[in-house]
């Protein structure tokens, strides 16, 4: 009875282990392989946004403020319903690098607020956070992950996944976005995409293996 009683409260004694996951920031440029990627952590468990689907999020419900105000900002790209029209992409934002910059300073505090909030609520050693534009700044990540393949490598997918994009419009973006030695120098670690799926699948397991290990 004594040992139970002593059990009960040594369990009752013990710290909340509840604790914030670790954040790993993934990113690359436009057709380096970052949804490819995250989809293989999310095979191996491991909680995933992608925060660029949280700005679509955002900018597809009309009365959302920072769709307010970047429709009150670029009234040209609205949708006849209010929302941020989807080939604005290319028709000003890829063009334009002011427009771009605010674009991206409206929508930054939401995202990292739901992204924030998303990652308070996971109970998983880490997390994942995918987004070309973590390199901007302002992102509190522990380890950033870059996601990496040569520009032509990234020319020839994005106009395979994108079959109606003409090549300009997809070197406009690369421009738009920060160099490629920015990507890499930003990283703690490279995933070399310019591989088979299944070689680019063993470099996410040694890395998930390697997260493991320091954050169990
Ligand atoms: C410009 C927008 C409206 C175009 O939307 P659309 O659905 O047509 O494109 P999608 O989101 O699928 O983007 C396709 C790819 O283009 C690249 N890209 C998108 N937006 C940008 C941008 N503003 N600057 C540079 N590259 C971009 C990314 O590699 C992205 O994965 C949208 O991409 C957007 O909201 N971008 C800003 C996102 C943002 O500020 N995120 C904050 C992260 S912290
Ligand atoms: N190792 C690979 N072998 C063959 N195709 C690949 C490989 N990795 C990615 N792809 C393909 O290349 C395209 C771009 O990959 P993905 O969408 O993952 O890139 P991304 O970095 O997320 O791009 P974006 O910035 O536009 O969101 C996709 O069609 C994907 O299926």
């Amino acid at each position: 009875m004594k040992k139970v009683v002593e059990r009960m409260l040594s369990v009752e004694q013990k710290p909340c282990l509840r604790t914030v996951p670790h954040v790993v920031a993934l990113t690359g440029g436009i057709g380096s392989g970052k949804s490819t990627v995250r989809k293989m952590f999310e095979d191996l468990e491991v909680p995933c946004i992608d925060a660029d689907l949280v700005a679509r999020e955002i900018h597809q419900n009309p009365k959302h403020p920072a769709t307010v105000e970047i429709i009150e900002a670029f009234p040209e790209v609205a949708s006849p319903d209010g929302k941020l029209s989807r080939g604005s992409l290319h028709t000003l934002f890829a063009v334009d690098c002011i427009a771009n910059v605010k674009l991206k300073a409206i929508l930054k505090p939401y995202v990292l607020n739901h992204v924030q909030h998303w990652t308070s609520s996971m109970t998983a050693p880490y997390v994942i956070w995918e987004s070309a534009l973590i390199v901007d700044g302002g992102i509190d990540a522990d380890y950033v992950v870059c996601v990496d393949a040569s520009n032509d490598i990234r020319v020839d997918r994005v106009r395979a996944r994108n079959p109606s994009w003409t090549h300009d419009q997809i070197l406009r973006i690369f421009a738009m976005q920060a160099s490629r030695k920015s990507y890499l120098t930003g990283a703690d670690q490279i995933i070399c995409n310019e591989c088979s799926r299944r070689d680019l699948q063993l470099q996410v397991a040694k890395l998930h293996n390697k997260f493991i290990n320091i954050w169990k």
